[in-house]
């Protein structure tokens, strides 16, 4: 058997991908985002209720379908990556990364001896389709698309090396925790942050790197995209049901 492709990674060629943030935890809800149109979506196990056999059962709803998926995690425990890794997550998101060699670190955790200290599951893991890929090991690496979160100060200053690191496939910009880190809270659209955006997005084009960034509110999503941003989160499956539970109420009971 063929090792997977990453659908993720062979669709940053340049055109603007969207995507939409998936905090259900449950591979229903997952699946029917999967089924909407949307490029990819982001399994959220930083903010979101995950845990690695919620994100197992997010992965298996949503391979039929076109939407690629990306996971995100909580921290940058390399045996949290590595399981994440065995269930078949090929398209990794780590947050608050701050140096390059925090990035080092990270690519190392999803790669090999001699490359990195990633441990052997063989044919325990779905990743390797329970040991039916064959040369996992020496090619899984090639279908992996690592994401690092640029989200502070320090990350933008430290953009550029970050962005350079080899195995680093992308940055993803978090506006949320960049405006909160700079002082200016919950408004990324504060013009220091929206500098610090551009800058970040400019040293990541400057590596090589494709880029990122979430974007909930329309006109940020066009501006970005404008820009050249590569994969844009434009919406947030909770906020999406509420919102749109909130307007029907509205429509027969009036605000509330
Ligand atoms: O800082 C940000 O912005 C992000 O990283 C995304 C948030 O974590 C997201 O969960 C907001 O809903």
């Amino acid at each position: 058997m063929q090792l997977p492709r990453n659908p993720f990674k062979a669709s940053l060629t340049g055109d603007t991908r969207y995507g939409c943030w998936a905090g259900f935890a449950t591979g229903y809800a997952t699946e029917i985002l999967a089924t909407t149109g949307f490029d990819w979506l982001l399994i959220d196990g930083e903010h979101a209720p995950n845990n690695v056999p919620t994100i197992l059962t997010q992965l298996q709803a949503v391979a039929g379908y076109s939407c690629a998926p990306v996971v995100r995690t909580v921290n940058h425990d390399p045996a949290l990556i590595k399981q994440l890794l065995d269930i078949g997550t090929q398209t990794l998101m780590i947050p608050m990364v701050d140096t390059a060699e925090q990035a080092a670190q990270l690519v190392a955790a999803t790669r090999y001896p001699p490359q990195g200290f990633r441990g052997v599951g063989g044919g325990l893991t779905r990743a390797t389709r329970w040991g039916e890929v064959e040369d996992y090991m020496t090619t899984a690496h090639e279908e992996l698309c690592l994401i690092v979160q640029v989200e502070s100060r320090s990350g933008v200053d430290n953009a550029e090396a970050i962005a350079a690191t080899p195995g680093i496939d992308a940055v993803f910009v978090g506006p949320f925790d960049l405006s909160t880190d700079t002082g200016h809270i919950g408004n990324p659209d504060h013009p220091e942050v929206q500098a610090m955006i551009r800058h970040t997005l400019d040293a990541t084009h400057a590596a090589g790197k494709a880029a990122g960034i979430l974007a909930p509110v329309e006109a940020d999503a066009r501006r970005y995209a404008d820009w050249g941003f590569d994969f844009i989160a434009v919406g947030i499956d909770i906020s999406l049901l509420r919102q749109a539970a909130k307007d029907t109420v509205a429509r027969y009971k009036g605000d509330q």
